[in-house]
């Protein structure tokens, strides 16, 4: 259905083709997964199936892409719309109507169905997806998740003979994505479909592969010889390789009937890494470092940078905090000196002693949707939060409210014990750095390197902090890149260097691993546990359960606006499939999380 044909592709500033010499046969009615390292070319050798690449994103494209007989150098996406349907990684890029459900109609109406068929898919899409609530919503009100629901929905409801999707369900809590796969499936199944997805998050879709894509190389096979030799691999391969299981388990279950012997030979043992998987020590006795640190208001790196440099752009007195030039403030880098503000209070004896953040009873309506209610929430320096749960329940809102981009409807918000919503942005970016969830919304400059001096002034940090950052995070992005031309995790990796240059005593990141591949995955878990172990707090919102038992003291876990779990990771993930890790699955009830803890146990 789909054929490359010797193909490569060079943009325009690169000395190297980012494709070079593919060929490919995608058969009809399979669905096949493509993989491989962040910035890689996944979704350039998706852009060609879907004809944005070269005709929207510019380069050059020699070899031939042929979809069901189709050459897309010949014909413009839009020749190809009733063939192939597209979904990209920013799915805000596709919508061209204001509400859910003209957005699921509209595809259907440009190619002239019926209005008794377009009647009957929408509804069908709408139940299908979960969207049957939102289908009046103005799309510019949606949560990422929604949105990246809405985008599927509307390439699904025309039926076209071929899918591309590029990581579909990175925004997508984790039940939503199995059933945004469980659909693909059957469209597969049932009318013959052909669905090409690029996904970093394999632990969700590699059990649905008919087949799989390994880049740079494009070789091609079964999913289980694939995963045997690719570097990037969901957990429960990284335990099948440890363990020398074969063939290699690609799901849970199948794991489970060889974990045997593992099991029995990590029987009586605790996991005693990650240091991020321990409670946090404020929520027991309060551990040496944090007295030390009680006593001396500013951590040594603070210190160390000293309070050279202007304060972080911004416009002046722009409230809420504002994005766009001069680094938004709520999304800005602070240079800790705000540290003083840490100083440690005396309380009982095992309640938390410091806290950053205090957030009691919060309530946020946003136009008719009560997006919080009665929200409590306290976070100690020092410490790691994983905020979960469901698409749309409220997450980015807390975060917002955090960096006073959003004001309380009822109840109080203190970071540092200021109420952020009032506090002057070039005081609050001392305190507080958001990594939105569209990493867009906080770079501004021509090149990474234009942003990267930009970031290094604003936080006062030695030339040269923020580009070190970016390749300790992902290696091998160009200098004068323009930020639209990275790739998504590229894009990620500026956007998270960029606020971690002004290490600012509370971090907030919102889905912080969209585009990274495992290896950036866990470069980006190494650095964040160092911060926090500096007593920096970080606050996450994320649907990837991995990186949360990877990282988290804790998960606050968000149902339609309320909080309905707070405590240790270990105990809430466990309590819910839906959070679990796959090692937890695979080796219960004994108590692991990752790969990394068992590998250090044996
Ligand atoms: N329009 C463009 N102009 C110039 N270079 C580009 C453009 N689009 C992508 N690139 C470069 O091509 C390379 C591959 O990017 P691509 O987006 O295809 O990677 P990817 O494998 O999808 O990455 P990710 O996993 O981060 O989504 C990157 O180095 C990127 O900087
Ligand atoms: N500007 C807005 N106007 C009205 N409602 C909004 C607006 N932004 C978000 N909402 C609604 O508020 C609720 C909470 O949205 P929020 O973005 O906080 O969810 P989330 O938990 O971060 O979701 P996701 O996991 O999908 O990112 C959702 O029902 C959403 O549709």
């Amino acid at each position: 259905m789909i054929r490359f044909e010797n193909v490569s592709v060079r943009y325009e500033e690169d000395a190297e083709p980012t494709l070079r010499n593919v060929n490919l046969t995608v058969p009809e009615g399979e669905l096949v997964l493509l993989v491989g390292p962040s910035g890689v070319g996944k979704s350039t050798l998706l852009g060609a199936v879907s004809g944005l690449v070269p005709h929207f994103t510019g380069g050059t494209l020699t070899g031939r892409v042929t979809v069901d007989g189709r050459d897309t150098r010949t014909h413009p996406p839009r020749e190809l719309a009733d063939l192939v349907g597209t979904v990209g990684q920013d799915p805000s890029a596709h919508f061209v109507t204001d509400t859910v459900e003209d957005e699921l109609a509209y595809g259907m109406e440009s190619l002239g169905l019926a209005p008794g068929v377009m009647r009957r898919r929408v509804e069908e899409t709408l139940d299908l997806l979960g969207l049957a609530e939102l289908r009046d919503r103005p799309i510019a009100t949606l949560s990422g998740g929604q949105r990246q629901r809405v985008a599927i929905g509307s390439v699904l409801t025309p039926h076209p003979k071929v899918l591309v999707l590029d990581e579909p369900t990175s925004a997508l809590d984790p039940s939503a994505a199995e059933d945004v796969l469980a659909v693909l499936q059957r469209l597969v199944h049932d009318l013959g479909t052909t669905v090409l997805l690029a996904e970093h998050r394999l632990e969700r879709v590699v059990q649905y592969a008919d087949q799989v894509i390994l880049l740079p190389d494009a070789v091609m096979g079964p999913p289980a010889e694939i995963m045997s030799i690719s570097p990037v691999h969901p957990p429960v391969v990284a335990l099948g390789r440890l363990a020398g299981w074969a063939p290699l388990p690609l799901t849970v279950r199948d794991a489970r009937r060889r974990a045997a012997p593992l099991k029995a030979s990590l029987e009586g043992r605790a996991p005693t890494s990650p240091a991020g998987l321990l409670p946090h020590p404020t929520r027991n006795t309060a551990p040496p470092a944090l007295e030390a640190r009680g006593a001396n208001p500013a951590p040594p790196a603070f210190e160390a940078r000293g309070a050279g440099g202007s304060a972080p752009g911004s416009g002046p007195g722009a409230s809420p905090a504002p994005r766009g030039p001069g680094r938004s403030p709520g999304l800005g880098k602070g240079r800790g000196g705000g540290f003083s503000l840490f100083r440690r209070r005396r309380t009982e004896p095992g309640t938390p002693t410091d806290t950053l953040v205090t957030v009691t009873a919060l309530g946020v309506r946003r136009a008719r949707v009560e997006a919080l209610r009665r929200v409590d929430l306290q976070v100690a320096p020092g410490e790691t939060v994983a905020l979960m749960g469901r698409n749309g329940a409220g997450k980015s809102t807390l975060l917002s409210t955090l960096v006073g981009m959003i004001e309380p409807t009822t109840g109080t918000v203190r970071v540092a014990g200021r109420a952020p919503h009032s506090t002057p942005p070039r005081e609050l970016i001392r305190q507080v750095g958001l990594v939105p969830q569209e990493p867009r919304d906080l770079l501004y400059a021509d090149t990474v390197a234009a942003e990267c001096t930009a970031a290094d002034a604003d936080a006062g940090a030695t030339p040269g902090t923020c580009r070190a950052l970016v390749d300790d995070l992902l290696p091998e992005i160009a200098d004068d890149t323009h930020p639209r031309d990275l790739s998504e995790g590229q894009r990620l990796a500026l956007a998270l260097a960029v606020v971690l240059t002004g290490r600012p005593p509370l971090l907030l990141l919102d889905e912080p691993t969209r585009g990274l591949d495992y290896a950036a995955k866990a470069r980006l878990v190494a650095h964040l546990r160092t911060l926090a172990a500096d007593g920096h707090a970080i606050v996450l919102a994320t649907h990837d359960v991995e990186l949360a038992a990877e990282l988290a003291h804790r998960v606050v876990i968000i149902a339609d606006g309320e909080v309905v779990a707070d405590g240790p990771t270990a105990e809430v993930v466990v309590s819910s499939p839906a959070f679990s890790p796959q090692v937890a699955k695979i080796l219960a009830p004994q108590p692991w999380l990752t790969v990394e803890q068992v590998e250090a146990a044996l």
